[in-house]
């Protein structure tokens, strides 16, 4: 399944966008039934104030009746009001319905999003998905606010003023039809193509948010390089492409005003003429005629409306089909049925679960109805696994390798060799397209992607941490954590004495990814966020960025206070850090080419030693 973003089935999409965004507004079904009884209302007490017209003047005016006069007119300011009141009725109750329902497509985009596959994340900028979060939902939701409503009414009050129309003239009325039929058929034409060339806009201010999100989170990289006038052109063809598409659909849609205007002026003189004629030919009398014809200019509104929302509406139904592209992709597949539990082991042998982290990590699996436990050992074992990222470019060959309980596993090789990868498999972000995987003896695969991912303890190369305090960050390791059990974290893994410096101790706020700390600090809470958990499995990445001597020490010492006790496998980027290793991998181009610890594979005197004595670059 592909997960790269487009729009292209979304160009014929557009009622099937209507309906789905219908469904959302409906979830509100009490508020909803108010506003389609309000514009009924509003609709039906504006068509009866009009049809009072023809008995005001055959009966009223033409007869010199007064009282009757005073009473019609009274009753038509009386019709027109209860429109009014009811109108505003609905448009305010419609603007709170689809902020609601803004909010829930909001939260269901969010959700959908973090189903998702990292491959989605891979092909996708995130500007690209940021913009479906903000510039296409506002757009939804201003439409829903008004132009549904609106569109709703035009229908009614075209479809009762034509009703009306066919029972005071039916001729005519085909006639009027026709000429409306035909700008219709047009308008519809005029939409369908504005639709598409929004949708198409949509997708380059994505791209246009993507290309900002890049520029920004790489303005250090931009300002060294001097990079800024190349990104400066770069843009601006961007924002131009972003421009000359929004024109062509404003140009498109520009061009219905001026043709409907004189469309409905051509036919309405038509009109005239004829109801002119028949009325002397004693078919219709002067009041109806008077009528008809406040009918026909009646019609003028709702078209007029249907085309001005129709820019509107195009925008938001093309930003509305980009929200659902990502909210009808497939989410994450899990087909695990193992859980991982907190237990503790009775002098009997019998498990008990509990949230306690002095107990232990138990395997959970329901078998015909009875639960079976097993002790999470931290035994890991590859079984000739091969994998590709996209299906044709084997990144790991035939892999095998097992660490018991408690081992320290080393991988090392040149760039590029599949090291991360490896972490990425086992933790199943990525699956293996052959071979075998287990921890335990059990094969990754049965094991629920939550629990598998828990199991594992992780300090990723990418230091990713979030906007809030460093209490909040580390707690990320586990939710239930609580303060002292974060600070103790912090000081077995070296954290504690740079936090307590901090102006606001562990309060201390941190933002944009870490950016006020620096790379050491950042990778010590990542590795207290860790080691929170305790994990009886561990997979250190470790980060390439420079940091000095002395931090590189702190960080070597945290991370070999976090290994104690857990079976490990790292990633390393510095050959120092892994010599106490149990066994070294040393991996080349999706394979492990040499495995040993430190002695025998220095007495072989292969690429492991061609790099530890610095006769081979690393990286
Ligand atoms: N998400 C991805 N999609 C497609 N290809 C990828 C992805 N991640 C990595 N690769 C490719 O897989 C290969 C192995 O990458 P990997 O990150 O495992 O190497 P590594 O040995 O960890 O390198 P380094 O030491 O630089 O971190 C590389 O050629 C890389 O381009």
């Amino acid at each position: 399944m592909s997960n790269k973003l487009n729009s292209s089935r979304n160009q014929n999409s557009f009622n099937g966008g209507i309906v789905r965004l219908l469904k959302y507004l409906f979830n509100y079904k009490w508020q909803m039934i108010v506003v389609i009884i309000s514009v009924i209302i509003s609709t039906l007490t504006q068509i009866l104030g009009m049809s009072l017209l023809q008995p005001t003047i055959d009966e009223m005016i033409l007869n010199s009746n007064i009282d009757g006069l005073k009473k019609n007119v009274l009753m038509m300011v009386g019709l027109f009001i209860i429109s009014a009141i009811t109108s505003l009725i609905f448009s305010r109750l419609m603007v709170r319905v689809s902020e609601k329902a803004i909010k829930d497509i909001r939260n269901e985009l969010f959700e959908k999003i973090q189903s998702l596959e990292l491959e989605f994340f891979d092909q996708n900028t995130h500007g690209e998905i940021m913009s479906r979060f903000t510039n296409d939902t506002d757009m939804l939701g201003q439409s829903l606010s008004s132009s549904i409503p609106n569109l709703l009414q035009s229908l009614l009050l075209f479809i009762g003023t034509f009703a009306i129309m066919f029972v005071i003239n039916f001729k005519l009325t085909i006639l009027t039809l026709l000429t409306i039929g035909l700008m219709l058929f047009i308008l519809k034409k005029i939409i369908t193509k504005s639709t598409r060339l929004f949708s198409r806009n949509q997708v380059e201010l994505g791209k246009m948010n993507g290309f900002i999100e890049e520029t920004l989170s790489g303005q250090k990289v931009v300002k060294v390089f001097n990079f800024e006038e190349n990104l400066k052109d770069r843009f601006n063809k961007t924002a131009d492409r972003v421009r000359e598409l929004i024109w062509q659909a404003n140009t498109i849609t520009g061009k219905i005003m001026p043709f409907l205007k004189n469309g409905i002026n051509i036919s309405y003189a038509i009109i005239c003429m004829v109801g002119a004629v028949l009325t002397i030919l004693g078919q219709m009398t002067v009041g109806t005629l008077a009528t008809y014809l406040t009918y026909v200019r009646q019609l003028q509104n709702p078209i007029a409306t249907v085309s001005q929302q129709a820019n509107v509406m195009a925008q938001a139904i093309a930003g509305a089909n980009r929200i659902f592209e990502i909210l009808d992709m497939e989410a994450e597949s899990d087909d695990g049925d193992i859980d991982l539990v907190h237990a503790t082991i009775d002098k009997d042998g019998n498990f008990h679960e509990e949230n306690t982290l002095t107990g232990i990590y138990a395997w959970k699996r329901i078998v015909n109805g009875e639960i079976k436990y097993k002790r999470l050992e931290g035994k890991i074992d590859f079984e000739h696994v091969d994998f590709s990222y996209d299906g044709k470019n084997k990144i790991l060959k035939d892999v095998t390798f097992y660490a018991n309980p408690g081992e320290k596993i080393a991988f090392v090789g040149s760039t590029g060799a599949g090291k991360t990868t490896i972490t990425n498999v086992i933790t199943r972000f990525y699956d293996i397209d052959k071979g075998s995987i287990k921890v335990d003896d059990i094969d990754i695969y049965q094991i629920k992607k939550s629990a598998l991912r828990k199991a594992f303890g992780m300090v990723l190369q990418d230091v990713s941490l979030f906007t809030d305090t460093i209490y909040e960050n580390i707690r990320y390791g586990r939710l239930d954590a609580n303060d002292d059990e974060i600070k103790a974290a912090a000081r077995m893994s070296k954290a504690d004495s740079f936090i307590c410096r901090l102006p606001h101790g562990y309060d201390t706020k941190i933002h944009g990814n870490g950016s006020s700390l620096s790379d050491g600090q950042n990778q010590l809470v990542s590795i207290s966020r860790a080691a929170v958990d305790e994990p009886s499995m561990l997979i250190l990445d470790e980060a390439t960025s420079s940091i000095d001597s002395a931090t590189e020490l702190i960080v070597t010492d945290a991370m070999d206070n976090l290994m104690t006790g857990s079976t490990s496998i790292v990633i390393a980027h510095r050959l120092s850090t892994i010599k106490n290793s149990d066994v070294i991998m040393v991996m080349d181009n999706g394979r492990i080419i040499e495995r040993g610890n430190h002695d025998s594979l220095m007495a072989k005197k292969g690429t492991y030693y061609q790099l530890y004595t610095g006769k081979l670059e690393l990286d």
